[in-house]
């Protein structure tokens, strides 16, 4: 497996924006993430070609959180095809934060508005095929140890359990969706299911390998095996750009312009089309629940590397 050599440059950027860190915080809803360090940012870059430069301890794990909603919602499409995802689950962005319950009760019919805030997320988990959640989360962790070449690629049981014991709110929001007939099944199970493909541990080399796989159409780099449907990586990689920083990603368009997706523990993925894959980490967080320095740094990628897609 190709490894990550430290850059200098890339460090050069790290350490500019690395003040930003301050002005965030760590999640702490979920108890496990306020645990984390605030002053941490680390990023990789992965080219495809084997090349990847990083810098920041880029050794360091953390949780995908809302990064795996673009990795089940590709699996979903596979599994159900895109007429029945998106039957239940819309394709607008929304102005709302990522775990809002109002637009459930105001939009008629009652299906979320799209599969990266939290309700359409649960709902496109609640459609992976499997006989019970271990297989289910056996599939979605094969669809990532196919992307990254990284067997060793698990979830951490603690972080998983810490959000179930404490997932009220997401609770309110299947409830709601079961009424409404936008899921089916046990409730526990899912929630159960949710928790640990949100757990998932990877470090920011993973990451960037994630990404590159949907900026490469869905192809794997060394063997070009198409893991992902070039048509199901483009919806992927739309939302990613309409819906990947909640409800910032008008903004992040505007001043980034790369395809990404964030997730409360600190991580982001980029997806730079058919150029690299992109894995940041950096857990304190703004109000609306992406890294604070993290978005900072792409937007400093995107400036220096031109890299925006518009
Ligand atoms: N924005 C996120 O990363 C949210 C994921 C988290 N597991 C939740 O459901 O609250």
């Amino acid at each position: 497996m190709a490894e990550c050599t430290y850059q200098k440059t890339l460090s050069q950027l790290v350490d500019d924006v690395k003040k930003y860190t301050k002005f965030g915080r760590v999640a702490d809803y979920i108890p496990a993430l306020g645990e984390a360090d605030p002053d941490a940012l680390s990023v990789a870059i992965y080219k495809g070609n084997g090349s990847c430069i990083a810098a920041g301890c880029i050794e360091e794990k953390f949780t995908l959180q809302s990064i795996s909603k673009v990795l089940t919602l590709a699996l979903a499409i596979m599994d159900r095809g895109e007429e029945y995802v998106f039957s239940r689950v819309g394709m607008e962005p929304t102005g709302d934060p990522f775990n809002s319950i109002a637009k459930l009760e105001s939009n008629s019919p009652s299906k979320p508005l799209n599969p990266m805030i939290n309700a359409g997320a649960l709902a496109v988990t609640n459609m992976i095929i499997g006989r019970n959640t271990n297989e289910k989360l056996e599939r979605i962790l094969a669809l990532i140890h196919e992307m990254t070449s990284n067997t060793d690629i698990g979830y951490c049981n603690r972080v998983a359990h810490s959000e179930f014991e404490t997932a009220f709110l997401n609770r309110s929001l299947c409830y709601f969706m079961k009424q409404h007939k936008v899921i089916e099944g046990d409730i526990e199970e899912l929630l159960d299911l949710y928790t640990k493909q949100c757990a998932i541990l990877v470090n920011c080399h993973d990451l960037s390998k994630i990404g590159y796989v949907i900026a490469n159409e869905g192809r794997i780099p060394q063997t070009g095996k198409q893991v992902i449907p070039q048509h199901i990586v483009r919806i992927v990689n739309t939302f990613m750009v309409t819906c990947g920083m909640y409800n910032s990603s008008g903004e992040f368009a505007i001043r980034v312009g790369i395809p990404a997706k964030s997730g409360v523990s600190g991580g982001i993925m980029g997806s730079v089309p058919r150029g690299m894959g992109i894995g940041i980490y950096g857990p304190a967080l703004d109000e609306r629940g992406n890294s604070y320095a993290g978005m900072k740094l792409l937007e400093s990628l995107s400036i220096k590397y031109d890299l925006s897609i518009f």
